[in-house]
């Protein structure tokens, strides 16, 4: 169980494709994410990250394939009973909401709430509480578009931990995000032991904090495995056109990449 007593969900995706205005941007893809586990999802820009994602947060259907969430079909369910299994922090999420940082947080709560209830004792402990985990209490009153966008960002992620999911999707997390904040966000939300999504850029952050990690190129999957197995020379050099150094980081014991400069 997770540390809000909610059941960490699994997750199976499988031959899922996506088509925009006639282009494939993602094809065949087969990933999984069993309950408790931290996956992660690399690749270079444009690769189809996002889009992938965007079949598991549900705003854009699969063309082909499906995608399960303890088996069941995620696209099947209503929009309130996935919102009480599934959260999404997302780059696009920073709108410009006119209200307090308690207020926004709270509306994670709605999915476990009729409409129109007010907010109860748990309620507001638990906003309080999700503030606390992502460092940012002392924001709860203050007026969320006068924000930063490292602070909006951790304000997001404690929206989502107040939606107490069963899975967390996550696109860029880190993104806003100095490297102490990068850190922390990514420990707490392995600490929760909820299942993770995650897109991350910073590969070395990435073979830290996750379990496996899938590399997306060209809309397809073309390696999956531990961040050892994956985050080889070889692959970096196929799939970023990069030359890396990587060794095993004899402190964390993770894969570390050091990038060379293109000679
Ligand atoms: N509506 C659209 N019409 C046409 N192409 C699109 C559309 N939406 C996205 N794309 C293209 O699809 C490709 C995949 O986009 P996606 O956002 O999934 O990539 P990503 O891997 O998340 O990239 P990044 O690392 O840059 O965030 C990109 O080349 C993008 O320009």
């Amino acid at each position: 169980m997770s540390h809000h007593g909610v059941h960490p969900a699994s997750l199976s995706l499988r031959g899922v494709g996506c088509r925009v205005e006639g282009t494939d941007l993602v094809r065949d893809v087969d990933l999984d994410v069993a309950p408790g586990e931290f996956v992660g999802v690399i690749g270079p820009n444009g690769a189809g990250k996002s889009t992938l994602l965007r079949t598991v947060h549900r705003t854009l259907r699969p063309r082909t394939g499906s995608v399960r969430i303890d088996g069941e079909d995620l696209w099947a369910l209503s929009q309130r009973a996935l919102a009480r299994r599934v959260a999404a922090v997302l780059q696009e999420n920073g709108a410009d909401f006119e209200l307090t940082v308690d207020e926004v947080v709270a509306m994670g709560r709605a999915p476990h709430k009729r409409a129109f209830s007010p907010d109860n004792d748990d309620d507001r402990r638990l906003v309080m509480t999700s503030l606390e985990l992502v460092g940012a209490a002392h924001l709860a009153a203050r007026s969320y578009p006068t924000l930063s966008g490292g602070e909006r960002q951790r304000v997001l992620l404690a929206r989502a931990l107040a939606q107490e999911p069963a899975l967390l999707v996550l696109d860029e997390p880190t993104n806003h995000l100095d490297i102490a904040h990068q850190l922390d966000v990514l420990a707490v939300v392995r600490r929760l032991g909820t299942s993770v999504l995650a897109v991350l850029h910073d590969l070395n952050l990435a073979a830290l904090f996750c379990d496996r990690l899938y590399v997306v190129d060209h809309g397809r999957v073309v390696a999956a495995g531990t961040p050892a197995a994956v985050l080889t020379p070889d692959l970096l050099a196929e799939v970023y056109r990069v030359q890396a150094d990587v060794t095993l980081h004899p402190l964390t014991g993770a894969p570390n990449v050091v990038l060379l400069p293109p000679r």
